[in-house]
């Protein structure tokens, strides 16, 4: 499976042609109003962001399942997802520094902007590790760093 990277909306990326993800395999109806509705107001959402999930500090975990022994299970798996994430948004984030830094320096000292054989060997490293969509993700993560071609 590969997904094209460039979103122009910034919306998030689309991998299948169905439009309910979120809906239950049997379901035909349309979402319950009750699920994810408003739990009672204890202030303004901005005092009670949790840092740790972005959500409102107030709002139940939405799980994708009404069975409370595999809802606990997805919350903790979730938990390990969200540092991953997190030391993934880091991780980009210093690497786009770093690229930033090597290309002022090579600039300054009147060097070029970009030095093509090392993006393909990265663009390769990737590859090889991830298939097509590690090419896809590798131009992204060169992009972020030296801006776009
Ligand atoms: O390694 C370099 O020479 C860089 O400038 C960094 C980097 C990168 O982000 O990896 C960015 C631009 C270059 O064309 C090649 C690689």
């Amino acid at each position: 499976m590969m997904t094209d990277v460039v979103e122009q909306n910034g919306g998030p990326a689309r991998s299948g042609a169905s439009g309910a993800a979120e809906e239950p395999p049997s379901s035909g109806s349309p979402a319950d109003p009750a699920a994810g509705g408003p739990e009672g107001g204890t202030g303004p959402a901005g005092d009670l962001d949790d840092a740790a999930n972005g959500r409102p500090g107030d709002r139940p975990v939405d799980a994708g399942t009404k069975e409370p022994v595999a809802a606990a299970q997805i919350v903790a798996i979730r938990e390990r997802i969200d540092q991953i994430d997190q030391a993934l948004i880091d991780l980009w984030q210093e690497r786009a520094s770093l690229s930033q830094q090597v290309g002022a320096t090579r600039m300054a000292s009147g060097g070029t902007r970009l030095v093509l054989s090392r993006e393909r060997e990265i663009l390769e490293r990737f590859r090889r590790a991830l298939g097509a969509d590690g090419t896809q993700l590798a131009l992204l993560l060169l992009r972020a760093g030296r801006g776009p071609l």
